[in-house]
């Protein structure tokens, strides 16, 4: 497999077939299913929840499934998800009281646990957590929807977070979402970035392994 996963968004799949749709990208190709959950309340948005997650596994989906939740609190939502079948849990680390006490109950739960960082978020809310991160997930636009541009100040900010992770000699996955494209792969992944989530760019086109294809060979030349 390659060092790269590519995790199409399900927020711009189409929800009134989903589970055929998420089949569909994974036959293209895909690695990952990123799955966002939002709240009109963290978010000035409102997706979908644990049922869908349960729905999606229900119908055969046997992908990693990394949920991105974008709630506050989160905290209620961790078991719920993980019985659910989420396989990655990521969360904001202005959405909770406690950050470590998250990351601890997601790993209790048996899931890889993630910090999400807007891009106004500093950060120094990684420093002493560290050690409880499989995943850091910059955020590349504000959350809330998707079709957004690509913010360009994320490439220096993936290269800093690299910095940090190389540092720590663990082994974290750099993930980047928001804005992600066929045009804009390659210099994300050269900024340090090795899972990339892109939703319009791939479940708005018809063919997803054409899309898909184009990811990877944009890939292949930084690998
Ligand atoms: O978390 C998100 C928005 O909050 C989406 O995953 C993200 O925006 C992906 O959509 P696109 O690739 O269309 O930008």
């Amino acid at each position: 497999m390659s060092k790269f996963l590519i995790a199409p968004s399900i927020l711009s799949a189409d929800f009134a077939r989903l589970g055929e749709d998420v089949d569909a990208v994974l036959a293209a190709g895909a690695d990952v299913v990123h799955f966002d959950v939002m709240d009109n309340h963290y978010v000035p948005n409102l997706t979908i929840g644990p049922m869908v997650c349960q729905a999606l596994r229900d119908y055969g989906i046997t992908a990693p499934i990394d949920v991105h939740l974008m709630v506050k609190p989160v905290d209620s939502l961790i078991p719920m998800f993980a019985k659910a079948g989420a396989s990655i849990i990521t969360f904001h680390p202005e959405a909770s009281e406690h950050i470590d006490r998250t990351l601890q109950l997601i790993k209790e739960h048996g899931c890889q646990a993630g910090l999400v960082l807007n891009p106004a978020t500093p950060l120094s809310c990684l420093e002493y957590v560290m050690d409880k991160l499989d995943v850091i997930l910059l955020m590349s636009v504000n959350p809330g929807f998707g079709g957004q541009s690509f913010i360009h100040q994320t490439l220096d900010k993936l290269k800093q977070v690299k910095a940090l992770i190389n540092a720590s000699g663990r082994n974290i996955r750099l993930e980047v979402d928001g804005g992600v494209n066929v045009a804009n792969i390659k210099e994300i992944a050269e900024a340090g970035a090795d899972m990339f989530v892109a939703g319009s760019a791939i479940f708005n086109q018809p063919d997803y392994k054409a899309v898909i294809d184009e990811m990877r060979a944009e890939l292949a030349q930084v690998e």
